[in-house]
């Protein structure tokens, strides 16, 4: 092959990969059911340990545009427990121990309330980020109550969406400066959701699997 054929080549790949990076899709009504079968699984899998298994992030928002990615919370009594890792990696699930807290405005990256084990879908299977949180811990109750303050406020949700949209079409080859701006927006969204929470009484579901 001549070497400039094979040097765009080279640079066609390199650009579809970097511009896949950050890919913000219309919501797809069947995400809910692609986390039911997951969910299933996972609830086999896991018995008891997981107290409960809930479908979060933008996926689980109905009419929300997103990363085709689905997120799953589950929540344990003891994040340190090796026995999760154990049974996740298993089924193929991939640990990535750099993934080890959230991000909160106010918090310190080393809080208590912010630990958590991260896990990506086997080789080659859909995209699929299980985050593992200890019950009761802030970071456990955030995606919920984030969740269902945007399934109830289509002003918010619209605007989420749109700032996502935005980030990612000047930022889709980087995932730092879509997140250095994403996360905080979404803490100021979190600040508003405490107080709805507090007006409405609100508490995690009994909905989860
Ligand atoms: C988790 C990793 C390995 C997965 O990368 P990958 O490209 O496969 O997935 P993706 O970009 O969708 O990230 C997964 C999730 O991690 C979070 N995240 C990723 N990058 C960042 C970032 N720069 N800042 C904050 N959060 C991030 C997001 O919530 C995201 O949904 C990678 O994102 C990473 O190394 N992230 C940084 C880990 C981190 O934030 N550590 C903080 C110290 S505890
Ligand atoms: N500090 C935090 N602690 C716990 N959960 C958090 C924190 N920050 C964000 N989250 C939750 O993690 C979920 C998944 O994060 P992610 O970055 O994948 O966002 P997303 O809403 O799914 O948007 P995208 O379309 O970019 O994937 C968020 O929807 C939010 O509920």
């Amino acid at each position: 092959m001549p070497k400039s054929i094979h040097v765009n080549i080279l640079i066609n790949i390199k650009t579809a990969k970097l511009m896949s990076l950050i890919q913000i899709t219309p919501y797809n009504p069947n995400w809910p059911n692609e986390y039911q079968t997951i969910a299933k699984q996972l609830r086999s899998l896991l018995d008891k340990i997981a107290l409960r298994i809930d479908h979060i992030g933008s996926t689980s928002i109905d009419a929300l545009a997103a990363k085709d990615v689905i997120d799953i919370q589950i929540s344990v009594d003891d994040v340190s427990n090796t026995a999760i890792e154990q049974k996740l990696t298993s089924v193929g699930f991939v640990f990535r121990d750099e993934a080890i807290c959230d991000n909160l405005v106010g918090l310190d990256a080393d809080s208590i309330e912010l630990k958590k084990k991260f896990f990506q879908q086997a080789v080659g299977q859909r995209r699929v980020h299980i985050h593992v949180r200890q019950i009761g811990r802030i970071n456990q109750e955030y995606p919920l109550l984030f969740r269902d303050y945007l399934r109830s406020d289509v002003h918010t949700k619209r605007a989420y969406a749109q700032i996502k949209i935005e980030l990612a079409k000047h930022f889709s080859n980087d995932a730092n400066a879509y997140y250095a701006i994403k996360d905080p927006y979404m803490d100021t969204v979190y600040a508003a959701a405490k107080l709805w929470a507090k007006q409405t009484n609100w508490q995690q579901d009994t909905d989860f699997n």
